[in-house]
């Protein structure tokens, strides 16, 4: 394996208009290491990313080594690429449409035969050696890729960015597993250290703490744009990992509070199917939290969307607030009292150029309406309010919610949600991809929506969080719910268990 320095960074500095979002950073990668890089959101890991990629323009002076060859800044993207550095973005960049070949040749071109039609054969087996290269000759070039699991799909983006660079030095990772179910987390990480063992230096970035011990060698945490410290990990346990990333030691969120179920159901489904979801029994009551967790395809995310009208129902009986007329659509669960907050909120969640006001009461623009005129001054301030309960950086209400950070634009999302008043609300995986200190301020919300009255059900797979923070956890398996638990019960452990 190739020895020595991958990627050295020094003076890293990025200023936008009225922020400084780097500062000083520096950073030191060796080959076949793989460093993560941790911090809240807003700290500038995405600015880092785009610094490196030649994506931003850095502040004048910062210096960027690769293997030993000083590159000139600024530089262009393709310019970052020819040196051997390679990033996996959250959006992979892929067609889901296309076959694995397809998606393998696309930024190379296609292999033409004699009349200039593709040569197909030419394709597959280019892939299939790529593939084989990356240890996964399993992979059937021919399969459309949106079939494949998204840890599948995302080896096959890290074997499109390594495919040409024989000289591959550096390759960045941004939340790569953020979105990814945790049985196929495990996949993702194994091909992660192949690829740093072949020699490369790779740069982890991840809010999941518990992949940090499992993964990395070393990690460096930035706050504020500042490097506050590069470690070895097995320097580090958990506690000390926090404080390095929040500066303090944190408070974690409030436990379920049994006071505040009282006894109205709210929610009751009996033998309810629709999707992924075979006659599901259950109910809800006012002020209670209750967990729904399973693997993928057990049905777990399916049973919130069509209790929102998001899936239409089969079979079975739903009543929500004492009334069983079907949910035809979302609008009209939402007339209804119910609010569903999406996990994939990049996607579903947040309108890029509108305002953060905008984005946050787009759900609710009747409550400031008056005689014709929508009053921007107090639902500014209703807003602002509304942010500062959540804790979104900077709280500027103004702002675009495309210069927010990822984790940032997130709570801007519940928050539109919550401000409905909603009567039973769906927080579907409510955390992802936001950090440890913002996780705290999400979970302790939704335990103050269900204290003040709202039935709650999450979707999640963060174990831990769930058997802390809900009253109930529903386990499903193939569709079904197989075992409800309560009190002792509800741990990791049992959960996992329950799951398989
Ligand atoms: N295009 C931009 N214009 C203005 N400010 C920006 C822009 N992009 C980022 N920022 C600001 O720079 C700071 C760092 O943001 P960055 O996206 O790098 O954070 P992050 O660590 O990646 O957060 P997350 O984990 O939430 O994705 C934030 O305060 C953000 O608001």
């Amino acid at each position: 394996m190739a020895q020595g320095t991958a990627l050295s960074i020094r003076n890293l500095s990025k200023t936008f208009p009225g922020q400084r979002a780097l500062q000083d950073f520096h950073i030191e990668v060796e080959r076949g290491q793989i460093h993560a890089l941790v911090g809240e959101n807003g700290s500038g890991k995405s600015t880092f990313i785009k610094s490196l990629s030649g994506y931003h323009e850095p502040d004048p002076g910062a210096e960027i080594v690769v293997s030993g060859v000083k590159l000139a800044v600024p530089y262009a993207p393709p310019v970052a690429r020819k040196h051997g550095i390679a990033f996996i973005h959250q959006d992979l960049g892929l067609v889901a449409d296309l076959t694995v070949a397809e998606n393998l040749a696309l930024p190379r071109g296609f292999h033409t035969n004699a009349i200039g039609g593709i040569n197909w054969r030419a394709e597959r087996q280019d892939a299939r050696k790529l593939l084989e290269r990356f240890g996964h000759g399993e992979i059937d070039p021919d399969e459309r890729l949106g079939n494949l699991p998204l840890a599948t799909q995302t080896i096959i983006a890290v074997a499109r960015a390594l495919a040409d660079d024989d000289e591959a030095h550096v390759i960045v990772l941004d939340e790569p597993t953020a979105s990814m179910p945790h049985a196929e987390v495990e996949r993702l990480l194994a091909s992660v250290r192949d690829i740093a063992a072949s020699g490369v230096g790779v740069i982890y970035v991840s809010h999941r703490l518990e992949e940090i011990f499992q993964l990395c060698d070393r990690v460096t945490a930035i706050r504020d744009g500042r490097n506050v410290g590069t470690h070895d990990v097995a320097d580090l346990d958990y506690d000390s990992l926090v404080e390095l990333i929040v500066g303090d030691s944190l408070i974690p969120f409030d436990p379920c509070d049994p006071g505040t179920v009282r006894d109205e159901v709210v929610v009751k489904f009996d033998g309810l199917s629709g999707g992924l979801v075979q006659k599901a029994s259950g109910e809800i009551r006012a002020g209670e939290i209750v967990g729904v967790t399973g693997l993928l395809g057990s049905g777990s995310d399916d049973l919130g969307k069509l209790l929102f009208g998001a899936i239409q129902k089969r079979g079975g009986s739903l009543s929500i607030g004492g009334d069983s007329t079907p949910l035809k659509s979302p609008g009209h669960a939402m007339d209804r009292g119910i609010s569903y907050v999406p996990g994939d909120r990049q996607r579903e969640g947040i309108f890029r150029p509108l305002s953060l006001t905008d984005n946050a009461m787009l759900t609710d623009l009747r409550r400031f309406f008056r005689g014709g005129w929508r009053r921007r001054k107090p639902e500014t301030e209703y807003a602002r309010d509304l942010f500062q309960k959540l804790n979104v950086r900077p709280n500027d209400p103004d702002r675009p919610i495309y210069s927010l950070s990822g984790g940032n634009a997130q709570k801007v999302v519940l928050a539109k949600w919550l401000n409905l008043d909603p009567s039973f609300v769906i927080f579907d995986e409510p955390v992802q991809g936001i950090d440890i200190g913002a996780k705290t301020e999400v979970y302790n919300v939704i335990g103050r929506t269900a204290a003040d009255g709202a039935a709650v059900m999450i979707v999640s797979t963060e174990l831990d969080d769930i058997a802390r923070l809900c009253h109930r956890i529903l386990v499903m398996r193939e569709g079904r719910v197989v075992a409800e638990l309560t009190g002792a019960d509800k741990n990791r452990a049992r959960i996992s268990e329950l799951t398989y």
